[in-house]
């Protein structure tokens, strides 16, 4: 794919001191005494570059707290006065965008229910031409690459250079571990195509309870994620809006306290050693492509037979068979169950693919 993005370093217009950037406060806004305990409670800890509130919330059913709206602009203001701390907060509309400005929050993000609408986020786009403000954009709630590129590429095409992405993670159809499944490989796609873009993990958006926040943020430090935004509140409990996955700013200091930041770089002293081994990689790679053709070699002569005397491509029960005893090996080779299965079932795709292809074949 041809793209690219133009955009300013995370460290032109925030200062971390090399630390990851980390962006925490309360789910939403709701009281001015709140806010301001809660973000007292923040600088305190010491962790956080950013406060963030939600003042509007988008809610998927109706009757349940919306957010406190314009109201909650003054306490915000005045706990970023109080704490010396920058302001984010998620704005959805034009009209969003003007209040936040006019009340002088610093930083802004585009919720994952907007970034699924291209109209919603040109006319964000269009309103924030011309203004100097860095925005974060949540990866839609569907896991479509695109349309989080699209996104990015609206609001660089009107000007905005301190732009980065937010890992929020994708809605579930099933139950799941995680309110939201991570899907890492969708946000490794974003690095890899845009190795300048920031991204910050929402561990709280995926895993969806405190339990799990540890291993989805630590995760997110794994690959190298820039930041982090976590939601805190002063009485995690009794929040109006997400309770189940909010810390308190104790607990949260304790948490990333115990979390492991990884270099990005290893240092030269590692680089003979790792050559070593990428260069084994590299055969083995090399040797697991040629055991592929070779299989899909065999693969079409089965079909020249199926062909022949006019036999179905697809043999259920040979592919149950193929899926179960690959299971059985892979378990004696300590190999994760998921990574087995995912690799026969695509194997199995590109057998069928190619043996329709030679039994379709017109013969000259
Ligand atoms: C190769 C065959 O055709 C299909 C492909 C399979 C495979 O690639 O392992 C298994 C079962 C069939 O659905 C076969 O019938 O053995």
């Amino acid at each position: 794919m041809n793209a690219s993005l133009d955009i300013q370093p995370l460290s032109s217009w925030i200062n971390t001191d090399g630390k990851p950037l980390v962006i925490a406060g309360p789910c939403s806004a709701e009281t001015e005494e709140q806010v301001l305990e809660t973000a007292a409670q923040i600088k305190e800890e010491g962790f956080a570059h950013v406060l963030r509130a939600g003042v509007w919330k988008p809610r998927t059913r109706p009757g349940s707290f919306e957010g406190m709206g314009e109201a909650a602009l003054p306490w915000l203001q005045a706990a970023k006065k109080e704490t010396g701390l920058p302001l984010a907060i998620e704005v959805a509309n034009p009209q969003h965008v003007e209040l936040a400005l006019k009340y002088g929050v610093d930083i802004l993000w585009i919720g994952a229910r907007t970034t699924v609408n291209p109209f919603n986020v040109q006319e964000l786009a269009d309103a924030l031409k011309g203004v100097d403000v860095p925005v974060l954009v949540k990866n839609p709630v569907n896991p479509d690459l695109q349309l989080w590129i699209g996104a990015l590429e609206r609001l660089n095409q009107a000007g905005v250079k301190k732009l980065g992405a937010i890992h929020r993670g994708f809605s579930n159809a099933q139950e799941t571990k995680f309110r939201n499944s991570p899907m890492w490989q969708i946000a490794i796609e974003l690095k890899t195509l845009f190795p300048q873009l920031p991204v910050i993990g929402d561990p709280s958006h995926m895993a969806g309870k405190r339990a799990y926040l540890f291993e989805v943020a630590q995760r997110a430090l794994d690959l190298n994620y820039e930041g982090l935004i976590i939601e805190s509140h002063r009485d995690p409990d009794k929040a109006w809006s997400d309770a189940s996955q909010q810390l308190t700013p104790a607990a949260l200091g304790e948490m990333l306290h115990e979390l492991h930041v990884r270099r990005k770089e290893y240092g030269s002293e590692y680089q003979t050693q790792l050559e070593i081994i990428r260069s084994k990689l590299d055969n083995l790679d090399r040797e697991l492509l040629e055991t592929l053709a070779a299989r899909m070699s065999l693969v079409e002569k089965i079909a020249e037979y199926k062909r022949d005397n006019n036999v179905a491509a697809y043999q259920v029960d040979r592919f149950r068979e193929v899926l179960n005893t690959r299971q059985d090996w892979g378990k004696s080779l300590n190999l994760f169950p998921t990574l087995v299965d995912e690799l026969f079932k695509l194997v199995h795709m590109e057998s069928i693919r190619k043996q329709t292809e030679v039994m379709n074949q017109v013969s000259a």
